[in-house]
């Protein structure tokens, strides 16, 4: 059953410039128990979906569609509801966990906020779930006195899960949980995310603009371009059979943590991505698509079936027109 259903999604901001299109019609579901990755390069779109979700994004943002939550329209959610679901239904890990954390205040007490926000826990008690929410993440209990400069940018990483575990949401939502992370303390923390995840039946929406490390931990994925999905399906055959040569670029990319380079140009693929507010017509990715036909430009694009589960925006992948049928006219 879907846990997660987004249908039609769109998120503009309003800036002194005009409108920005961050992220155009995107519908996903994400089953119960399951996790499904957010590929694409920087300014596709990814993190603005995920603060969309949550509805944590800044007030010039105007978001459309239809959001469900366990069939509850997080949209239309008041205000008490929606402070009610935060953490303790879904939770957010942003990128980069020295700015997630409050540097003067110690790691048990904001382990422990959202427990005592939530009435889960009173102050006397907390200090048993911190310990234990802390050995879950692989760190030792004493090290809830400890303030963030204190901790390595991995032992930050989980604290910050811990934090995102503490009232034991159904969904939890990771912001390239990993991308400030040398590579062994990266491969460490999606360890832990994939034991989590096995261990608590919880569901994961990960976000990152590399395509290898959401294969590993993920079942399905859903690669973003210009505030579009672009191609959806199950994760190895996303991953090692793409169907949409952006995919397919972001899949042979090999990003390195941390490079910016890598980051921001997926191999074999020339230029940069477009300004969303002055987007090519036709299919968006056209201009540095290395297989683009003439008819690209004004393509009317859609998420075509590319086999079972999976669908891509590519008029390599799309449908033969259906001739017109003919008719027999039997004249008697
Ligand atoms: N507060 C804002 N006001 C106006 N435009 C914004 C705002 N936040 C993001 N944008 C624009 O929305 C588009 C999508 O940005 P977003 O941060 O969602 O992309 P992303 O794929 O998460 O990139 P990154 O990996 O760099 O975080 C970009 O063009 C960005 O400039």
């Amino acid at each position: 059953m879907a846990l997660l259903e987004l249908d039609d999604v769109s998120v503009t901001y309003r800036i002194a410039a005009g409108e920005v299109p961050a992220v155009r019609g995107v519908s996903l579901t994400l089953d119960a128990g399951t996790a499904l990755g957010v590929a694409g390069e920087s300014g596709s779109g990814k993190s603005t979906l995920a603060m969309a979700l949550l509805r944590l994004l800044p007030r010039d943002a105007r978001v459309g569609g239809r959001i469900l939550l366990d069939g509850e329209d997080v949209l239309a959610m008041k205000w008490g509801r929606l402070r009610a679901v935060r953490w303790a239904e879904a939770s957010i890990v942003f990128q980069g966990a020295q700015h997630g954390l409050n540097p003067v205040q110690r790691i048990g007490d904001q382990i422990a906020e959202p427990l005592l926000v939530h009435g889960l826990a009173r102050p006397d008690s907390a200090r048993g779930r911190v310990a234990e929410l802390l050995e879950q993440v692989g760190l030792p209990a004493w090290r809830a006195r400890s303030y963030p400069h204190e901790l390595s940018g991995g032992q930050r990483q989980r604290v910050m899960i811990a934090m995102a575990l503490a009232c034991s949401p159904r969904l939890i939502i990771a912001d390239e949980p990993t991308t400030a992370l040398d590579v062994m303390v990266q491969a460490q923390v999606l360890t832990l995310i994939k034991e989590l995840l096995a261990e608590h039946g919880i569901s994961l929406i990960m976000i990152s603009h590399d395509l290898s490390v959401l294969a590993d931990v993920c079942d399905r994925l859903a690669v973003m371009y210009a505030g579009r999905v672009v191609e959806h399906g199950p994760s190895r055959e996303v991953f090692h059979d793409p169907k949409h040569p952006y995919s397919a670029a972001l899949a042979a990319a090999f990003p390195t943590v941390g490079d910016p380079v890598s980051r921001l140009a997926p191999k074999g693929l020339g230029g940069d991505p477009p300004d969303p507010m002055d987007l090519p017509p036709g299919c968006s990715f056209h201009p540095r698509c290395p297989v683009a036909l003439d008819e690209c430009p004004t393509l009317d694009v859609e998420l075509w079936p590319a086999g079972p589960e999976r669908r891509a925006a590519c008029v390599h992948v799309r449908p033969e027109k259906a001739e017109p049928a003919e008719t027999t006219l039997e004249v008697s």
